[in-house]
């Protein structure tokens, strides 16, 4: 990916970024590069994810996923992956992104309606069915799963000769892979859910619909070879440096706007990247999703003409695919035939970025040559280092998630999983009702 931070410059917008105080943070950036190449050299937690490219084996991959789905996934028409928050939103970023030629569907929440609808709504007989979760134990996929094994049985379909199962080294799920002998992966050691697309808890989709494993991880290397001690020669740093300093200025909102459909998800999977990593002691910037253009039409506004409190980022491709405009007699819509929708989208990204910094608001720009699984191996990796360089400025502990697991545990008291302190502040409640 290719980066440019010029309309992040307080030259240009308020909050924005010296000049100067660029230098000096480069200064801390070249030190947070030494700290992440050690932890990456130790494997240590959370820096060992940037291993990911050179560690992660597709052949190992594929032959796991081969027995459930057939030789290049012939006999299914349809994958379930059964996972939440970083156990999810990877595999479904890189299935989305580049348009599986498969049925994928991601039970990522527990709302009955919707999960019955998705199960009434597959050949389950033609199904498999992807369950991921890193610790084994978390409340919704657990319970999904159990929903799924039941919907499989009672339509007479053997749920263990479909299931594949990506877990942690030990845990309930893990003893359940191996009582009934299903096909097994690992979680990687010292990779946390958001970090984890590139391996096996992103990669079974992606397999199971045939994509290009290879190419993904390609280009998450040839990313990784960027990583250097200067941000004015990394793009990741270079994104992540800047997010630091305009969020240091005011900028507490992030709101990250590709302007290409397929990378909506990618928003979701950013989210959850920037918000778990980087929310902690007071700080971190609230990510918020956006697509362009659709989103030119409701969000826009505010951006523009809100609180000084956003940065904008937006994700764009060079290429797009080709579809012209047919023309037309009517005359105030002359601009638009024989034109092209890239062309328009393009016009519509590089408005929206100059009306935002002519009311000098701080915006980045990340460009990539196409969405492929290249360039998408690489966008992912560099934002997840951009997100480590974040963290290491920000002197937050960007691998751990204390406050989600509070609810967690809360959850499960609630539900008597055990004897959780959490599940008091639920009776503790203040309230001030207004009814009907
Ligand atoms: O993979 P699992 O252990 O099931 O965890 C799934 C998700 O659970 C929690 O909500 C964590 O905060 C996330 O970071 C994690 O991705």
């Amino acid at each position: 990916m290719d980066v440019d931070i010029g309309n992040a410059l307080a030259s240009v917008a308020s909050p924005g970024v010296s000049r100067d105080a660029l230098d000096r943070l480069d200064e801390r950036v070249a030190t947070a590069h030494e700290r992440i190449a050690v932890g990456r050299g130790d494997d240590e937690h959370g820096y060992a994810a940037l291993n990911l490219p050179d560690r992660t084996n597709p052949d190992e991959i594929r032959a796991a996923v081969e027995p459930i789905t057939g030789p290049d996934g012939g006999d299914i028409e349809a994958l379930i992956t059964v996972g939440i928050g970083g156990s999810a939103l990877g595999a479904a970023t890189i299935v989305d992104a580049l348009d599986a030629d498969l049925e994928t569907v991601f039970l990522d929440n527990v709302d009955p309606t919707w999960v019955r609808e998705a199960l009434d709504a597959l050949p389950l007989e033609r199904t498999a069915i992807n369950v991921v979760s890193r610790s084994g134990t978390t409340a919704e996929t657990l319970a999904n799963f159990l929903v799924v094994r039941d919907a499989f049985e009672s339509a007479g379909v053997d749920w263990t000769e479909r299931t594949i199962v990506t877990t942690g080294e030990s845990g309930p799920l893990r003893d359940l892979a191996d009582a009934h002998d299903l096909p097994a992966l690992d979680v990687p050691d010292g990779v946390p859910g958001r970090y984890s697309a590139l391996s096996a808890v992103g990669l079974v989709a992606a397999a199971a619909a045939d994509l290009d494993l290879e190419a993904l991880l390609d280009g998450a290397a040839a990313e990784a070879e960027t990583l250097t001690g200067s941000l004015y020669e990394c793009p990741a740093y270079a994104y992540g440096a800047t997010c630091h300093a305009l969020a240091a200025r005011g900028a507490q909102v992030n709101a990250f706007m590709p302007y290409a459909e397929s990378l909506e998800t990618t928003a979701e999977w950013f989210a959850q990247l920037w918000a778990e990593s980087l929310g902690k002691d007071g700080l971190g910037q609230t990510p918020v999703r956006a697509l362009g253009a659709t989103d030119q039409h409701s969000q826009l506004q505010l951006y523009r003409a809100g609180p000084r409190n956003t940065q904008v980022t937006f994700v764009t491709p060079r290429e797009r695919a080709s579809q012209s405009i047919p023309p037309t007699d009517v005359d105030d819509l002359a601009y638009l035939g024989d034109g092209s929708l890239a062309d328009l989208l393009d016009a519509e990204f590089r408005a929206t970025e100059a009306s935002l910094a002519a009311a000098g608001r701080p915006t980045v720009r990340i460009e990539i040559e196409r969405v492929d699984a290249f360039e998408l191996g690489g966008l992912l990796y560099g934002l997840e280092a951009a997100c480590v360089m974040a963290g290491e400025l920000a002197g937050v502990n960007t691998f751990d998630q204390p406050a989600v697991e509070w609810a967690k545990k809360a959850t499960r008291g609630l539900l008597g999983g055990g004897d959780f302190e959490e599940a008091q502040a639920v009776a503790e409640k203040s309230a001030l009702r207004v009814e009907r």
